[in-house]
């Protein structure tokens, strides 16, 4: 087991998931956050922790060679590990992965059969590095496959072709990833896109339509 130390990336994961917790992105045992060290290994929330109340002993440490550290021998990394690991590869500067489950994220993942999410036009874009006026903005839709590694595969082969627009991407059904070159920065992601999907499930009810 690793002692904490003032600077240990895991303390910025426990706050960040209690946090996103407290707003119901994270209830129960949904969704995972990792941090990745200078090294190239990352932390990640172990599998089926709850989130609200994660302790230190909660992580395992994942290596670019596939080796993993566990601080207890029934501690498992994150069944979606293999999407963290993606993100990394393709995203050197990404050093945060952070990945919710909010309600509104599922119900956006439904308003187009396509795999892309047409976004509004809204100031808040500019907060995840879009500074455009009226941007075109669309965030990747993936399938949610019950194998993760397959959901894995199909980021890779598409943002190899075509590199998203946003630091995001939307599971279909499931749930929001970010990426981030600092903790702060995948906190703020998760903010915005969490309140574009609210925008987009509010203006639906108001105008009727989706406003994308
Ligand atoms: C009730 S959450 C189902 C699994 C999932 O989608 C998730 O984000 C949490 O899985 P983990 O293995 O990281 O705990
Ligand atoms: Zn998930």
């Amino acid at each position: 087991m690793n002692s904490p130390t003032l600077t240990d990336a895991r303390l910025e994961l426990i706050t960040a998931a209690r946090h996103f917790y407290q707003q119901g992105w994270m209830v129960g045992t949904a969704g995972n956050l990792s941090a990745r060290l200078s090294d190239g290994s990352f932390w990640i929330t172990a599998s089926g922790k709850s989130k609200g109340e994660l302790a230190i002993d909660d992580f395992v440490r994942v290596y670019p060679d596939g080796k993993v550290e566990q601080p207890t021998k029934d501690s498992k990394p994150s069944a979606e590990t293999a999407i963290h690991q993606v993100i990394y590869n393709l995203f050197p500067q990404a050093t945060s992965c952070y990945h919710v489950h909010s309600v509104e994220a599922n119900l956006v993942s439904r308003f187009v059969n396509e795999d892309a999410l047409p976004l509004p036009p809204l100031e808040m874009l500019k907060g995840l590095g879009v500074w455009e006026e009226n941007p075109d903005c669309v965030m990747p839709i993936f399938a949610n496959h019950l194998e993760v590694q397959q959901i894995a595969t199909e980021i890779k082969t598409r943002f190899s072709n075509t590199p998203p627009q946003l630091p995001a991407l939307l599971i279909r059904d499931h749930g929001v990833t970010v990426w981030a070159a600092s903790s702060t920065e995948a906190r703020n992601y998760i903010e915005l896109v969490e309140y574009i999907f609210r925008y987009m499930v509010a203006a639906q009810r108001v105008f009727g339509k989706e406003m994308g």
